[in-house]
């Protein structure tokens, strides 16, 4: 595949599962415009941007089909958002807490409107790499802008088009599960799609979720003069090492967030401009908290409805698209790939999984299986959170030997230079070496952890870092620390020590 085809931006009861696709299936199809391709590609995401450029670049005869923005959530209503607005909330935190770095504290006037403003227009500026232009002058795919519903095992129609082709690749993403909590439809909330055109700076934000989203949103608004409490029904970050969600909760508390975990949302009220919500601990008690704006960010349900997927013999749930190690659905022609297959919901995954199709399709049997086990994750709170390969509890569960070698951002000159001190690179190591995982959080920990990435990607032992120089002073020098940590304790052994003595002693 093509260099430009990797470089995209990796690119509502149960609850309710708001689908993005409006519902179409009484119109008939004779009077469509019919047309025949070897790929259609359902989504113009992350995950089917890149599938769909893969297949064009490599000369298929491509349709992209995408009902809503060119781009995706990632572009319009997630990463990219997201890590703008926490971009002027990070500069907010500087100017305030610039005191120890010897300069004189200023509180920041925040434009709040302003701040979406440039969120808005930092979209609008990368916009073109996910564009339908781009899509046909650089990877010749056509876009169709229409929601797509499967029509037959091999016909998707989407607006006035019917589509027949060889394979299909659905990548339609996933939308935010808003659960049935008594009176939240009627009060109204803020989803990850709404969060980034608000129109005016919360008061006071209230947000039931911490997960990334949750978090990251947060502490933006937090950073932003916002007062923020959060809402967890178990414990934040929940899917990270509590040891390293410890450094970050450290930092949320000083920031000011009040974070109440073990509390599952009863009730929401909506009066004039304040919500209550009613929250419940697991112990029973109960109690109620006051705000002038409410977040949803209690995960994500993948976008299954409205694509028929009945009519073409593929098999799904609320919780996706049943999908085999090649990503294949249970209709052999048709792919599925990124958050719809409910997976690991990330840009880079969703990318990964594109252009695991497009190998898939073009290769068949030689193509690749789908794997998980190196997939890295940050989330972008200061500091950063990131893990790479498997989780102590996998590893644990697995029932593998490993051991845990630690070095903390303190021992490292650049972390103290730079007044970010607070950190701890956490790597698990397998009895022969091998790099079975590691975790970073402090400053750039999703810079830090790219290392492992490499590492963990290709089998690497930590005696892989010992030829390695790393420039001084950076943080990556904290991952050689590890490493050398690990070297150390291995090579001086009792018995290596007394060997070495008795060498010593023969010189
Ligand atoms: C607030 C937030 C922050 C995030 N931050 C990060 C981050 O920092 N890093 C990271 O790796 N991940 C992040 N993510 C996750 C990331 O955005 C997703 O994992 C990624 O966008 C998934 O890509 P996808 O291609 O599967 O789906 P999407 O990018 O959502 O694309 C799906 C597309 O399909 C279209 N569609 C849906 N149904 C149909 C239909 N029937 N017909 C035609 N088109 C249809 C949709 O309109 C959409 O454009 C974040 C998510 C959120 C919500
Ligand atoms: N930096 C990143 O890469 C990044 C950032 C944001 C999102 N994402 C992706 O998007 C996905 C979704 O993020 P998310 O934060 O919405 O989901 P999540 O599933 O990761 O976290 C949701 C949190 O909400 C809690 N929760 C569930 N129901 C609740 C309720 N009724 N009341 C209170 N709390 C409740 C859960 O215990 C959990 O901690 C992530 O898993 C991730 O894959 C990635």
């Amino acid at each position: 595949m093509s260099d430009a085809t990797t470089s995209f931006r990796e690119t509502h009861s149960e609850g309710d599962i708001v689908s993005k696709a409006p519902s179409n299936a009484n119109t008939t199809n004779s009077s469509k415009k019919r047309i025949k391709v070897d790929a259609c590609v359902i989504g113009a995401g992350s995950g089917g941007l890149t599938a769909a450029g893969g297949l064009g670049a490599l000369g298929r005869k491509v349709v992209l089909v995408e009902g809503g923005k060119m781009g995706g959530d990632c572009l319009n209503y997630g990463c990219v958002p997201s890590k703008t607005l926490i971009a002027s909330a990070k500069t907010a935190h500087t100017m305030r807490d610039a005191a120890r770095f010897g300069i004189t504290p200023v509180e920041p006037e925040v434009q709040f409107l302003d701040v979406i403003g440039r969120v808005q227009q930092v979209i609008a500026d990368l916009a073109h790499h996910d564009s339908e232009e781009r899509m046909k002058e650089e990877f010749n795919v056509d876009t169709i802008r229409a929601y797509a519903r499967f029509t037959g095992p091999r016909e998707v129609t989407a607006g006035d088009t019917v589509i027949e082709a060889k394979h299909f690749v659905i990548a339609t993403g996933s939308s935010a599960f808003v659960p049935p909590i008594e009176g939240l439809k009627e009060a109204g909330y803020l989803t990850n799609e709404s969060v980034f055109e608000q129109t005016f700076q919360p008061r006071h934000l209230i947000v039931l979720g911490g997960g990334p989203i949750g978090m990251e949103m947060a502490q933006a608004h937090r950073l932003l003069g916002s007062k923020v409490t959060v809402i967890e029904k178990g414990k934040i970050f929940g899917k990270d090492d509590p040891e390293l969600v410890a450094v970050v909760r450290k930092r949320l508390d000083a920031d000011g967030i009040d974070i109440l975990e073990d509390f599952e949302a009863k009730k929401v009220a909506k009066d004039g401009d304040t919500f209550t919500v009613t929250i419940v601990h697991e112990d029973g008690t109960e109690r109620t908290v006051e705000g002038d704006q409410l977040l949803v960010a209690v995960g994500r349900r993948p976008n299954v409805e409205g694509l028929d997927l009945e009519k073409a013999g593929i098999e799904y749930s609320p919780r996706g698209i049943k999908v085999d190690d090649s990503l294949k659905t249970t209709n052999s022609r048709v792919f599925a790939i990124g958050d719809v297959t409910g997976g690991l919901q990330f840009t880079h995954v969703a990318g990964y999984q594109g252009r695991l199709a497009v190998k898939n399709i073009l290769l068949k049997a030689l193509g690749g299986k789908n794997k998980t086990d190196h997939v890295p994750w940050v989330t972008y709170t200061e500091p950063e959170l990131a893990h790479v390969g498997l989780t102590e509890n996998q590893v644990k569960e697995r029932g593998i030997k490993y051991s845990v070698v630690r070095a903390p951002f303190h021992d490292n000159d650049r972390a103290n230079a730079e007044g970010e001190t607070d950190g701890l690179v956490k790597v698990l190591v397998g009895s022969d070496g091998k790099i079975l995982g590691a975790d970073v959080v402090g400053a750039h920990a999703g810079e830090v952890v790219q290392q492992f990435a490499l590492a963990v990607a290709n089998g690497l032992k930590m005696s892989a870092f010992d030829k390695m120089i790393a420039p001084y002073p950076t943080l990556g020098e904290i991952s050689k620390a590890a490493a050398d940590t690990w070297s150390f304790e291995k090579l001086f052994t009792p018995l290596n020590k007394a060997a070495i003595k008795a060498l010593a002693l023969l010189d």
